[in-house]
């Protein structure tokens, strides 16, 4: 099963009486495999959750096309059975008033409101072996009554309720403590293992690479490099990334090197004359399985407009 995202955009209208357009997600493509975890990195505001909304069709795709095995996902019956998200908060999952377990029961009723109780127990424990969550240790828990770190294993558990292929993990270990947070890279290490695609969107570099094989960096809504994980990080080609990775605090550099972070260069090295066009003239591939787009902040990549 492939994810595949073509020449994405989402175009918000903004302002009183939607009088302006901001340019959130530009023409973004790449794919997730079954199998195969892709780390969406970006700073705040870089479109990441959008992509990730529009993934999980929470909100519509101006331009482009998202489909899952070559069908577009708008005209997928079922899609939710297949592709799941996950956010940052586990607490605004939960209603504080009930269990926790009703989480999960939402999903028998909505997707398997024929299943017998038997069953549906199996497939609860099953699911929560797959989190290594302990029944007795969460079930009939009030949501305060458990640790951030259970409660997102729990939503975790919920998606795989549903035989899902796909997991759309926005910033789903930013507000857990160092120690969990390992646990749950190392979940999603084995879900990988268990054939799931994920989509792990951070805004930290130094997660990403822990978990998975491909990489795209997102910079004002585009694209500015992607590929296999260890090109991007061991050879990282745009400045933009360097940068990024210049303040990922490394304790075998010595201060000076951290300081002189890279320059944004002034003409798009790999668009050459071309980067000066209006419009985006895509990515190059520098190296195979190595993408990288303009150089410049110019034309070649505009930073986020607003039109009016
Ligand atoms: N519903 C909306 N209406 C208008 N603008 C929006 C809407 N949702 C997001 N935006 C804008 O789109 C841009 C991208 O936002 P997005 O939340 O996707 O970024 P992000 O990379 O996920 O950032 P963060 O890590 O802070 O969540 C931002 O400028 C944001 O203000």
């Amino acid at each position: 099963m492939m994810l595949r995202l073509d020449r994405v955009s989402k175009t918000f209208r903004t302002g009183s009486f939607g009088g302006r357009e901001l340019h959130a997600v530009r023409e973004v493509g790449f794919e997730v495999a079954q199998g195969e975890v892709v780390s969406l990195i970006g700073e705040s505001g870089s479109g990441k959750t959008t992509l990730g909304r529009m993934i999980l069709r929470l909100a519509a795709v101006s331009e482009g096309s998202i489909t899952l095995d070559g069908v577009d996902i708008a005209r997928q019956k079922d899609y939710y059975r297949s592709v799941q998200g996950v956010f940052q908060d586990p607490f605004s999952s939960y209603n504080p008033i009930f269990k926790a377990d009703r989480v999960l029961e939402m999903i028998r009723q909505r997707f398997f409101p024929s299943m017998g109780a038997a069953d549906w127990r199996a497939r609860v424990e099953s699911s929560l072996a797959a989190v290594r969550l302990d029944p007795g240790g969460v079930l009939g828990k009030y949501p305060h009554q458990l640790s951030g770190g259970q409660l997102q294993r729990l939503l975790i558990a919920r998606a795989l309720l549903l035989d899902i292929r796909m997991l759309v993990a926005d910033e789903i270990i930013s507000m857990l403590d160092a120690s969990t947070r390992i646990d749950v890279l190392n979940l999603l290490g084995e879900l990988k293992g268990r054939g799931l695609g994920i989509l792990f969107i951070t805004h930290d570099l130094s997660l990403g690479n822990y978990v998975s094989e491909k990489t795209v960096v997102l910079r004002s809504g585009r694209v500015v490099e992607m590929g296999r994980t260890e090109l991007v990080f061991g050879n990282p080609l745009h400045p933009y990334t360097r940068n990024l990775l210049g303040s990922v605090p490394r304790l075998h550099r010595r201060w000076s090197e951290e300081e002189d972070a890279p320059e944004e260069e002034a003409t798009c090295f790999y668009h050459g004359a071309a980067g000066r066009d209006a419009t985006w003239p895509g990515l190059v591939e520098a190296e195979p399985g190595h993408f990288v787009g303009c150089a410049t902040s110019g034309t070649c990549a505009p930073a986020l407009e607003l039109v009016r």
